[in-house]
């Protein structure tokens, strides 16, 4: 049997997640190719395209919560426990999954899943070694309302970031419901989104996630407000953070309107391109220590 190509499709809740994936299945028949749709999401309620697997098969959030008398995110967690201890549930359906098809699989919108335990990554590990060996990409939606408060959107983009970081995927980050910005964001300020442009940290309000580290760098000293509301250590910790995006030159993300056939095909090929590149890389040795150490172990 030959490859198989996945995309996991996250972010936090409420970005366009099952929107995005619904538009992505309507795009893919469109061009007559086939998908194999997931969801992970043990609350999740109504679909447009019913997904091949659903988690709700297996466990829902609800009769978790109901009787284990646990709160939501307790009890998606207990969820995800579940689910790695019964990946047949999973694996068995993804062993005739051929190449033709995308595998694309919905997340739920709670980001410490894939930012904060390690539970996410080791499922991933699980599709992506061993006798599936899946050639996955990460999507990770942010709504592009975010770009209006610069700092939203750089605490969002700290997030992808150690959601990449976490899964060690390829990785697209996806600016969702441009419909939304439209008329509101001007052509020239929505392209400083979307092409790497760490100038934009000068933007961020002063008390605001970023300092406007650059200025302070020009002028050799600390300067301006948020060094009053935070002190040096702050200013420190922002040009730190606005140097680390910079270097990532992870302020890039792709425009996504799911009304616009277009933009989806975009998108898709993007994911395309990511996956085929990634593929015809040397394999490395997989950073298991990071997934694998008990968070406390970590510092
Ligand atoms: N205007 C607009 N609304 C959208 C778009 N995509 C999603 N929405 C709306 O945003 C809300 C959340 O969309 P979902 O696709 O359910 O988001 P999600 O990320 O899957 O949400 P969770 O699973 O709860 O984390 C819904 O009311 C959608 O109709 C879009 O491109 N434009």
């Amino acid at each position: 049997m030959g490859s198989k190509y996945g995309v996991i499709v996250m972010g936090p809740a409420g970005a366009g997640k099952t929107t995005f994936c619904s538009a992505l299945i309507q795009h893919l028949r469109t061009q007559k190719r086939s998908c194999f749709y997931i969801n992970l999401d043990p609350a999740a309620e109504e679909f447009v395209y019913e997904p091949d697997i659903d988690i709700k098969e297996l466990i829902t959030l609800e009769d978790v919560m109901e009787e284990l008398h646990l709160g939501p995110n307790g009890g998606l967690i207990y969820c995800f426990e579940f689910l790695l201890d019964n990946m047949d549930f999973l694996t068995d359906p993804l062993e005739a999954v051929t190449d033709e098809y995308l595998i694309v699989i919905d997340m739920p919108g709670q980001i410490e899943l894939y930012t904060h335990v390690p539970i996410v990554p080791n499922l991933v590990k699980a599709l992506t070694r061993g006798s599936l060996n899946i050639s996955m990409c990460a999507a990770y939606l942010l709504e592009s309302t975010f770009i209006v408060d610069h700092s939203k959107f750089f605490a969002g983009t700290l997030s992808a970031m150690s959601a990449m970081l976490m899964m060690e995927l390829p990785h697209v980050n996806i600016l969702s419901k441009m419909d939304q910005v439209k008329g509101q964001v001007a052509h020239k300020e929505l392209k400083r989104y979307i092409e790497p442009d760490v100038n934009l940290l000068q933007d961020v309000p002063e008390s605001g996630l970023v300092y406007d580290y650059k200025n302070d760098l020009d002028n050799g000293e600390s300067i301006g407000r948020s060094d009053v509301l935070t002190g040096d250590a702050f200013t420190k910790l922002n040009r730190a953070v606005g140097q680390l995006i910079d270097d990532f030159s992870l302020v890039s993300f792709l425009k996504l309107d799911v009304q616009d056939e277009d933009s989806v095909g975009a998108v898709l090929s993007y994911i395309d391109d990511a996956i085929q590149f990634h593929e015809a890389q040397e394999p490395r040795e997989p950073n298991d220590d990071l997934v694998d150490e008990p968070m406390g172990d970590m510092g």
